[in-house]
């Protein structure tokens, strides 16, 4: 039997990265406690703040958000301004009212210049115009990984520090093709058009744009690496693969997994968003860690995933 050590709050456990830290074994060293929005809706700030202080968790893990592909973004900026500026404050503000020691908070890699220099270093935060189609997103990502800063600055008994993922994909993903992101939009679509015999699968944009995608159980990896050693954990760190594919390559490779052979058409009047967000693994690298699963592992298993749900064409 693990010995407990101790009370971990997780907000977003019912999302895609929260659902992967929740079945990831080192959970079960700790107390986890994961509210649903339902329990707790982490944009009342009293309840918020009422729940922590009740809770005094030994730390809180910020995976809740407003989160979505590049379709979804461009759809509701409002929205994704709003409400992850006000998940992030509650959740910090309530922390650091409670004493909550030590926070991990979750950014986005579209928090950098659109123009930044790839690899993205996290020192290029705010160092130029964001991308227009996720700029409300990225502002309340930047906001609130400045607040973890600010918090600690006045109170360094506080430690609320903010990993920058990648592109995340993997078990527990939005498939819908209008809220998802690019790698579980090209399992529905390939998968569709493998079972309904259909030659061909749209790309969107000319497909050169390049994206780096990590399999979520790494960044889950990551997390509770994180919890378990936070004090060597950099302000700010990027979590990355190291290395990006183009569009048309992702869409290359999941075809061949899924066993599809037809042929790609480029609707180049759909949206593409950045060119390129690679993420600078230097500082993860310091810190001594690297994600474990094959982009190609990652898409079986993430394939298998979606077929075992429910509605799913066969
Ligand atoms: N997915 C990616 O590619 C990616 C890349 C980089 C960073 N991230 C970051 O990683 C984190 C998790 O992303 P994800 O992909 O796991 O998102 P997700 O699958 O959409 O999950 C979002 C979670 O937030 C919760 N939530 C939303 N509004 C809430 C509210 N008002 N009160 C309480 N909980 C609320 C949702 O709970 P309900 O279902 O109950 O609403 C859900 O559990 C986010 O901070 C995101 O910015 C994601
Ligand atoms: C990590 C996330 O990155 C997001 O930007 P972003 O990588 O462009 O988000 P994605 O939606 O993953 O798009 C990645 C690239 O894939 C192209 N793409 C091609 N076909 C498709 C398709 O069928 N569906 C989708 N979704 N894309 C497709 C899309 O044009 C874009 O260049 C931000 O909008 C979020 O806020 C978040 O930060």
């Amino acid at each position: 039997m693990n010995r407990q050590r101790g009370t971990v709050l997780l907000t977003g456990g019912s999302g895609m990265v929260g659902r992967n830290v929740l079945e990831f074994p080192a959970a079960s060293h700790w107390n986890v406690v994961a509210p649903s929005s339902r329990e707790l809706d982490l944009r009342d700030a009293r309840a918020t703040a009422d729940f922590i202080r009740k809770l005094q968790p030994e730390i809180v893990i910020h995976a809740a958000g407003r989160v979505g592909g590049i379709q979804a973004n461009i759809a509701a900026p409002v929205d994704f301004l709003v409400t992850n500026l006000d998940l992030g404050r509650n959740i910090v503000m309530a922390a650091r009212e409670a004493g909550v020691p030590r926070l991990l908070n979750l950014g986005s890699s579209c928090m950098y210049p659109r123009e930044a220099h790839n690899p993205l270093t996290e020192s290029a935060v705010l160092q130029g115009e964001l991308e227009p189609t996720n700029e409300g997103y990225a502002l309340a990502k930047i906001a609130v990984a400045r607040l973890c800063q600010y918090v600690g600055r006045e109170r360094p008994e506080l430690s609320y520090k903010t990993l920058i993922p990648c592109n995340l994909y993997g078990p527990h993903d939005k498939f819908d093709p209008k809220h998802s992101h690019l790698v579980p939009a090209i399992i529905h679509k390939v998968h569709t058009a493998k079972v309904q015999g259909r030659a061909e699968v749209e790309i969107w944009g000319d497909g050169s744009a390049r994206r780096e995608f990590m399999f979520a159980p790494d960044l889950a990896d990551a997390i509770w690496r994180a919890v378990g050693a936070f004090d060597p954990l950099p302000q700010m760190m990027n979590v990355g693969v190291g290395r990006d594919h183009s569009v048309n390559d992702y869409y290359r490779i999941a075809a061949e997994v899924i066993g599809w052979d037809g042929r790609f058409v480029h609707d180049t009047s759909k949206p593409a968003g950045m060119k390129q967000k690679l993420v600078s693994t230097e500082l993860q690298a310091a810190w001594g860690w690297a994600p474990a699963t094959s982009l190609e592992d990652g898409i079986r298993a993430t394939y298998n995933h979606y077929l075992s749900l429910d509605g799913v064409a066969r």
